[in-house]
Formats: structure tokens, C-alpha cells, sequence
């Protein structure tokens, strides 16, 4: 797959709840091997979109191609085999709490390929070295994590059956700056050792300088800016501007631009 092909396609989504539509036949491409974050006021939809993407939420008008298979026309095994070539962590990162990291990550595995436990627990090793854990971490229970560890083992799990894409709702949310940077650069690494596409929700305007590719920014159920933060950075939206220009967001790019 070369790095311009659309590995997802959204065209004239339209998704809503009772009288209102939160998305107003939005269009969206993610290209293969890109970092694209996705960001907007609270409210604007971003995770309404990623979970109407991989399936979650009903549409009421528009096409949503997921490499090259629109879920709306699949059967159901199709559908379930959609599904294990991406992976997803949630806001919540919502790790089994009865169940260890070891069983966490292998849970994917358990429900979708019959492999020996010998080679299950090689792979979850691997998985967790992937996201810079240890091997003595895999006898814990999530009780036991830090907040970093949380998002790090839900990502091994996100991980666990070698996704194409990965979708990640406010990976950084509720980690302190540095963890933040920390989680930025290890999907980075993963982006570029895996060549994985990422469809990343953020509010986290340091996470968009140092890990994404591309930005789409939603605003009146829209896609109303789109590129890399030159783009934004010269963007005339006023919520674009707001954000990207503001006091923090002018920091940033300053740093960026002396770096
Ligand atoms: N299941 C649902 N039923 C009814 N309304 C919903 C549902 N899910 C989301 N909404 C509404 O859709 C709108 C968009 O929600 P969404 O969670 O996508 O926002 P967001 O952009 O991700 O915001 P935030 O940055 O605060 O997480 C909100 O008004 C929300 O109340």
C-alpha cells in the first residue's frame, strides 16, 4: 500500500441523536501510514466520528469505506474479520480489572485465533515490550499500574492481533506532561516501526506538534480545516485560530519553528 492510499474513507456522514445531527455530511480521508489527529471544541463530534467509523454508532446518510470494505454492506463475518485488522483504545483505556496485564493483553487473542498459551504469552511478552514495559509487569493487576502503565498495557492490548490501524480517543488525557510526551513518542516509534495508520481523538495541542502528520479539525459537524500545523497555523477558522494561535498554541510554534 503506498502512502497516499486512503485506508479510510468517510464521504457525506451524517450522524445525529433525536432532532439534532452532531456530524453534517462530513468527509474524511486517513491515509495509509499517517499519524492524523483529529480535534474540535468539546461536543463537536470527534469521538461520535471515531465510533461511527469502526461500527459502534448507526449512521443516517453516507459511505464509510475501512480498507476497502464499508461495514454497512458487510456480513457478519466479514464484519468480525474488519474488525481484527484494527485496534482501539478508548478514552477509559478500560482494562479488565479482575483480570492481569498478562490476560488482558491476551484477551484479543483468546477470542479471535486458536493458539497454543506457549505462544500466546510469547506474544503478549512481545506486545509489552513493544510499549515499553517490563516482563514482571505481566503478573500485575491494573490496580497495580500507574496511569501511564494503564494506557500503555490498553495500547499492547489495542496491539495484541497486529492491527493496520489503530484508533486512539484521548490516548494522553489524565497523564501528566511528561508521561504525555512520553505516550506521543511511543506511538510515533510504533507508527514508524509497524507502519500502522493512526486515527488519533486529542485535545492535547502537544501531542498534534510532536505525533501527528495531519490534523482535521471538526466544527459544525464538519471537517473545517485539514493539513499539517502550517496549515493551522495559518488557518483563518476562528476556532482554528483560537486554538492553534492562541497563547499556548503560539508557544509551541514558536518552539517549533527555533528547534
Ligand atoms: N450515545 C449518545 N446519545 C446521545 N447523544 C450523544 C451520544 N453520544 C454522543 N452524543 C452527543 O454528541 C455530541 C458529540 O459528542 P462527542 O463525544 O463526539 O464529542 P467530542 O467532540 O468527542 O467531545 P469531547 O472533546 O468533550 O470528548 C455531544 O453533544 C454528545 O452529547
Amino acid at each position: 500500500m503506498t502512502k497516499k492510499t486512503a485506508v479510510i474513507k468517510v464521504r457525506d456522514l451524517v450522524v445525529g441523536f433525536g432532532d439534532e445531527n452532531v456530524l453534517d455530511h462530513l468527509d474524511l480521508d486517513v491515509r495509509a501510514a499517517e499519524i492524523l489527529g483529529v480535534v474540535g471544541a468539546s461536543g463537536a463530534g470527534k469521538s461520535v466520528l471515531l465510533r461511527t467509523i469502526i461500527g459502534l454508532l448507526p449512521r443516517r446518510h453516507g459511505t464509510i469505506e475501512v480498507l476497502g470494505i464499508d461495514l454497512a454492506d458487510a456480513g457478519e463475518e466479514e464484519r468480525r474479520a474488519l474488525e481484527r485488522r484494527w485496534g482501539v483504545l478508548f478514552q477509559q483505556g478500560a482494562l479488565f480489572s479482575s483480570l492481569t496485564v498478562r490476560q488482558n493483553v491476551q484477551f484479543p487473542m483468546r477470542e479471535n485465533l486458536d493458539i497454543s498459551q506457549r505462544l500466546m504469552d510469547e506474544m503478549a511478552l512481545a506486545k509489552l515490550e513493544m510499549v515499553g514495559l517490563a516482563p514482571q509487569d505481566l503478573d500485575k493487576f491494573p490496580s497495580e499500574l500507574s496511569g501511564g502503565m494503564t494506557k500503555r498495557v490498553a495500547l499492547a492490548r489495542a496491539l495484541a492481533l497486529d492491527p493496520e490501524i489503530l484508533f486512539l480517543d484521548e490516548p494522553t488525557s489524565g497523564l501528566d506532561p511528561i508521561s504525555a510526551g512520553d505516550f506521543d513518542e511511543l506511538i510515533r516509534t510504533l507508527q514508524q516501526t509497524l507502519e500502522i495508520t493512526v486515527f488519533m481523538v486529542t485535545h492535547d495541542l502537544e501531542s498534534l506538534y510532536t505525533a501527528c502528520d495531519r490534523i482535521a479539525v471538526l466544527a459544525d459537524g464538519k471537517v473545517v480545516a485539514d493539513g499539517p500545523i502550517a496549515t493551522m497555523l495559518e488557518s483563518e477558522h476562528p476556532w482554528v485560530k483560537t486554538y492553534f494561535q492562541g497563547k499556548r498554541g503560539g508557544m509551541l510554534a514558536e518552539r517549533q519553528i527555533s528547534a
